[in-house]
């Protein structure tokens, strides 16, 4: 059985490598972290527990098919850390009817699936999260993944967000590199308030463009959260 927080859309992808794409989400329940700023804390946080959902591979499949009309497109496995469970019968199950899964995931757990995904985003998280990447562990999913595409996604809130960014980067200059600032105002666990401080949103955007570019850094695509100018913190979008 899978836990799951909920599965939603058909959306817009709004971060990252297929910014702009529909897709269908599925937040998978539990995280192996807790970072200071997450933005999805109803899928880490063990009091929301009794929230999400206990599944077996074919219903959730079955709900990604009943949201997206059963016309095949690109679902994102996110969480919380979806791999902590096990997807792999829901990935061959989607494949098998011509649905492609990117998974989003900080790259703490390696599976031997990663490798059937398109993308696999990795996701290190930087100081301002209050975690330390375990690099062993970060290299074992990069190695898992094999042939498939992988792409790593940064979030950056501060000067020393930006200078670990560039390190860690610089680990894997094989890998497509997003960069995106962090939303300083993310929904409170308890909350359905989509509020968000807009003009500090886009002031960090800005910031993070200038700062990038003065410091000739050519590689990395620099995104917003697209989903947050749209909807601000509002779920299930
Ligand atoms: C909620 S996480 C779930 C997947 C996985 N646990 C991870 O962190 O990659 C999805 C993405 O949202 C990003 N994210 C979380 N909170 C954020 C915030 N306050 N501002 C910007 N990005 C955030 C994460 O860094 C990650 O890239
Ligand atoms: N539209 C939209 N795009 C997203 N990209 C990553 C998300 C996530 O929470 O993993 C997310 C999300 O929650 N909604
Ligand atoms: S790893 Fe992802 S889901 Fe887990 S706490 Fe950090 S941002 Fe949230
Ligand atoms: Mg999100």
């Amino acid at each position: 059985m899978l836990r799951i927080t909920e599965i939603f859309g058909p959306t817009i992808q709004g971060e990252g490598a297929v910014i702009g794409a529909p897709t269908v989400f599925v937040r998978a329940g539990g995280c192996d972290y807790r970072c200071s700023w997450c933005d999805s804390l109803h899928a880490v946080d063990t009091e929301h527990r009794h929230t999400w959902a206990k599944m077996d591979s074919a219903d959730v499949f079955a709900e990604v098919e009943r949201l997206s009309g059963g016309t095949p497109l690109t679902v994102s496995l996110s969480g919380g850390n979806p791999a902590i469970q096990d997807f792999s019968d829901v990935i061959a199950l989607g494949k098998s009817k011509g649905y492609d899964f990117a998974l989003e995931t900080q790259g703490s757990i390696a599976r031997e699936w990663f490798s059937e995904l398109a993308p696999l985003i990795l996701s290190p998280k930087p100081p301002s999260s209050g975690h330390v990447v375990d690099w062993d562990k970060f290299d074992a999913c990069v190695k898992a993944a094999g042939e498939a595409e992988t792409v790593l996604k940064i979030v950056i809130f501060d000067d020393t967000d930006y200078a670990w960014a560039k390190d860690a980067a610089a680990r894997y200059p094989q890998l497509p590199l997003y960069i995106q600032p962090g939303n300083h105002t993310p929904p409170s666990a308890d909350e359905d308030d989509a509020a968000v401080d807009m003009d500090g949103i886009m002031d960090r955007y800005e910031w993070l463009i200038d700062k990038t570019l003065a410091d000739k850094w050519y590689s990395p695509k620099i995104l917003p959260q697209l989903h947050v100018l749209i909807w601000g913190n509002k779920r299930g979008v």
